[in-house]
């Protein structure tokens, strides 16, 4: 009754009032409960300002940040959305140096390497701050945490007090007791929902944080572009000897498979480890100190150390059958993230498949993987067995005996003092029924010790079974942050185009090319071949993990073009890069966007002005490639692709023409549809905001169409067109060039028809025999054939001669066009008068 007394009738109304808020037992009316919406979220929005806010998805702050706009029971509802800052991605780096963790030992629970990554993404990313919200959702998660213990505790006594009453056959106390009871039962079933929600929430945040902060890294502009070069092959080094399963999970390029997985399912199931780990930990553990507190003044100095001894029996049996959980959970995680790429690749080429009928090939490939994947989860699941069985015969049955054994210990204990006791014989004035009494008293008080003590050591039994668990769950969270880490680690070690070389976009914004660049493959691997150095140790983690990888050649044969150089000023004329399949035009290109390095980057430090590997790259320039993308979206962003809507208002176009249709400027999305001939798009799709899965919608003459509707409403300095309108039609195509042209852009066209020289100014042609050797001509106008500019022997030359003496043919042929139409009018007129 002592601990009941402490609590005070106002936290009882306070916690009370707050239930009732929180339950919502109380329901306004509703049209009260709207008058508040209105006043608190604003008015509701009519369908077209529905529509129209779906579409323009954010808007830009001043600041720089976003709000984005979606709409709640027909409102509008503001969510501010802040990038991480670059400097903190910039600074955190240090903390995720790559190496591989889990290793050696599998069950290693506070493996170093594991301690430091789960604390550089709780610490550095999941709770960047005391003062963030999910600090503050911890502390109150924490209140709870040990409200609920104390509860326990007065709980047990309270049951103790009730069964002595009922044994003392104390109605009155009894009735009391059972009011406390109920009472208790509030503050106590409230602190339990409060801790399940407050988890959740955490749950939530954390996984919020990471995916956006992996999303700011992942999807990083140029020069990183961290999306596009982890794929080609800076993966975490899996060279580290002990780590087998990171190097399986790493193919022979170096590639992280499956990212979605890592991005997707992973971060999930790592926010919902950590936010739980932490009330799994925290409550047995406050359980186990506050129970062995409140039972050691019963057990004694002897009861005690029996308990810390089953305590320490307990988990030396339990780490002893633990399997390797966190390696377990891993694998899984992985072949999960396989079996989900191959659905997703199947989904993304359905139509190729059912082109070849592939659905029979399909389905063996989905099932093998699928199969890996069920045979690891049954054989996790045989494993498990042999664990749970010791877990449960050791929670529930060696600690039951042993509670009843220390349960019984100060009961017997007080029973032989008792006999003791009644050994010596009543004193004379005592009376039969006093010592009746008294009897009773002690059976009742006798009663009360063990209720309380059996119910304190199932909270403990229970506590303990909850740390075991926990226990597990830390093996699990170390497989899923081993991944995370992984990945977060991987995507800092991606070095950014050309990072370091003063070269590169330091070309203003008027010239493109490259100055003696070979043009390679690029295969990304370690500066050592030292295992040891490349698998960092935590303590080195203040090295900057992006300097220890670079591009190299994989071997010099991989060098596709070799000491390529030429240049373009805008507007002096126009490239084309031809050369046979698979010799390295969109190599070329590659390097020019600033997607691969030149394989002597390095080369030029040193070389004062004279740029060797050096790439010209300016700002305005747009790629097209050979496969036409087509983003997520309505009708319009096909054509306004990367920009959004909130862009495409900024830069004051309009999607119809403004004024009447003979002063068109060319400046609306339509004048540019017209002009690609898609002018009949927004009325067969159903306007400009239908959005559809445009990759099928489109035919792929259309899409090709499209990507060049992109570049007239971007109108770049540059554009590299790389062979993309290899499905349009010839007269198309040529009145496409003709605008482009026209709207001062500068083309650099790889392709492989000949129809399309006569756009250009200038071709380069790539042998393709192996040697890495190209040649670069003039076009000549009329009469005049190619001029060699810079010039390597080889069979390129007489292609390009064959292309040139062809157009001179044409050239020719049309030119005595003229003559044959008079003499076709001379034979009509000697016809006629013949006819006469
Ligand atoms: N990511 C990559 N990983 C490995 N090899 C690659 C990669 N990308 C391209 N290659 C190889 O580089 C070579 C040149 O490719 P590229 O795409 O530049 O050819 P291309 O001349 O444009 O050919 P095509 O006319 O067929 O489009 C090819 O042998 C190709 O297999």
């Amino acid at each position: 009754m002592a601990v009941l007394s402490k609590l005070r009738p106002s936290l009882f109304q306070i916690i009370f009032v707050l239930l009732i808020l929180r339950s919502r037992i109380i329901t306004l009316p509703r049209d009260f409960l709207e008058r508040i919406r209105d006043a608190t979220a604003g008015k509701r929005l009519s369908a077209a300002e529905l529509t129209t806010i779906l579409q323009q998805i954010y808007v830009k702050e001043r600041d720089g940040s976003k709000t984005l706009l979606t709409t709640y029971r027909n409102r509008l509802r503001k969510i501010p959305i802040h990038d991480t800052p670059a400097e903190l991605l910039a600074s955190n780096a240090k903390y995720f140096p790559l190496y591989s963790i889990g290793s050696k030992k599998s069950k290693a629970l506070l493996d170093p390497t594991f301690i430091h990554a789960l604390r550089s993404l709780l610490f550095r990313i999941a709770i960047p701050s005391w003062k963030s919200k999910e600090a503050l959702i911890i502390a109150i998660h924490s209140f709870f945490l040990v409200v609920r213990t104390v509860l326990s505790v007065v709980v047990a006594r309270l049951d103790g007090i009730i069964v002595r009453d009922l044994v003392r056959a104390d109605a009155r106390g009894f009735l009391r007791g059972l009011a406390f009871w109920f009472a208790l039962a509030i503050p106590s079933t409230y602190t339990n929902v409060m801790i399940k929600h407050l988890q959740s929430t955490l749950a939530l945040r954390f996984r919020t944080r990471l995916t956006r902060y992996i999303h700011d890294l992942y999807l990083s502009p140029y020069p990183n572009l961290r999306y596009y070069r982890l794929g080609l092959g800076v993966g975490a080094s899996a060279s580290d000897q002990g780590n087998e399963k990171a190097k399986r999970e790493q193919d022979a390029s170096g590639t992280i498979e499956g990212v979605d997985q890592y991005i997707t399912a992973d971060v999930e199931s790592w926010a919902e480890a950590v936010s739980g780990l932490y009330g799994n930990i925290m409550k047995p553990s406050l359980d186990l100190i506050l129970f062995t507190s409140q039972l050691s003044r019963s057990l004694g100095l002897r009861g005690t150390l029996l308990l810390f001894g089953t305590y320490y029996a307990t988990v030396r049996i339990l780490k002893a059958a633990t399997p390797a959980f966190g390696k377990l959970a891993a694998i899984e995680a992985k072949l999960e993230g396989d079996y989900r790429a191959g659905m997703g690749r199947l989904g993304r080429e359905g139509e190729e498949v059912a082109f070849y009928d592939g659905g029979a090939r399909e389905k063996d490939i989905l099932t093998g993987v699928y199969k890996a994947l069920i045979r690891h989860v049954n054989s996790v699941y045989k494993i498990r067995i042999a664990y749970e069985w010791t877990e449960d015969y050791v929670i529930k049955y060696i600690w039951s005996a042993a509670g009843y054994g220390l349960i019984a210990f100060p009961l017997l204990r007080r029973r032989s003092s008792a006999e003791v006791d009644s050994n010596m014989s009543p004193s004379p004035g005592q009376s039969q029924s006093t010592s009746s009494n008294g009897g009773n008293e002690a059976i009742a008080l006798r009663t009360e010790t063990y209720i309380s003590n059996r119910r304190l050591l199932l909270s403990l039994a229970d506590a303990g079974g909850r740390l075991m668990y926990a226990y597990k769950d830390v093996l699990e969270l170390a497989g899923v942050t081993e991944r995370l880490y992984t990945l977060v680690s991987s995507l800092y070690a991606v070095r950014a185009a050309s990072a370091g070389l003063p070269s590169l976009s330091d070309s203003g914004d008027d010239i493109i090319g490259l100055e003696h660049v070979d043009v390679h493959v690029p295969s990304h691997r370690p500066l050592t071949d030292d295992p040891q150095s490349q698998a960092q140790s935590p303590g080195e983690s203040d090295t900057d993990s992006s300097s220890s990888f670079v591009q190299v050649p994989s071997s010099q044969s991989s060098i596709l073009v070799r000491d390529l150089s030429f240049w373009l000023r805008a507007g002096s004329g126009h490239l084309m890069i031809t050369g046979s399949n698979g010799v390295g035009k969109t190599a070329v290109a590659r390097v020019l966007a600033g997607l691969w390095d030149p394989a002597n980057a390095k080369a030029n430090e040193n070389h004062n002005g004279i740029g060797i590997g050096k790439v010209l790259r300016p700002r305005s320039m747009l790629v097209v490639p050979q496969r036409v993308y087509m983003p997520v979206g309505t009708l319009l962003d096909q054509v306004i692709y990367p920009d959004s809507y909130a862009d495409f208002l900024e830069k004051g176009m309009s999607i119809e023409p403004q004024g009447s249709s003979g002063s068109r400027n060319g400046n609306s999305i339509r004048d540019i549809l017209e002009n690609v001939f898609l002018g009949y798009l927004p009325e067969r799709e159903g306007g400009w905001s239908t959005r559809k899965e445009w990759r099928d919608v489109l035919s792929g003459g259309e899409k090709q169409r499209m990507a060049m509707a992109r570049v007239f409403y971007h109108r770049p300095k540059f554009a590299i067109l790389d062979e993309c309108t290899s499905a349009v039609s010839s007269d198309v195509e040529g009145r496409m060039y003709e605008h482009a042209k026209s709207l001062g852009i500068t083309l650099i066209t790889i392709s492989l028809r000949p129809s399309l020289m006569r756009y250009h100014t200038q071709v380069l042609n790539l042998t393709g025999d192996g040697s890495g050797r190209w040649t670069l001509a003039h076009i000549g106008q009329g009469d005049s054939v190619m001029t060699p500019l810079a010039e390597a022997e080889g069979e390129g030359g007489e292609l390009w001669l064959g292309f040139n003496k062809e157009i001179a043919t044409l050239e020719r042929k049309l030119k005595e066009v003229d003559g044959w139409e008079r003499r076709l009018k001379e034979l009509d007129g000697l016809l006629k008068v013949q006819d006469l």
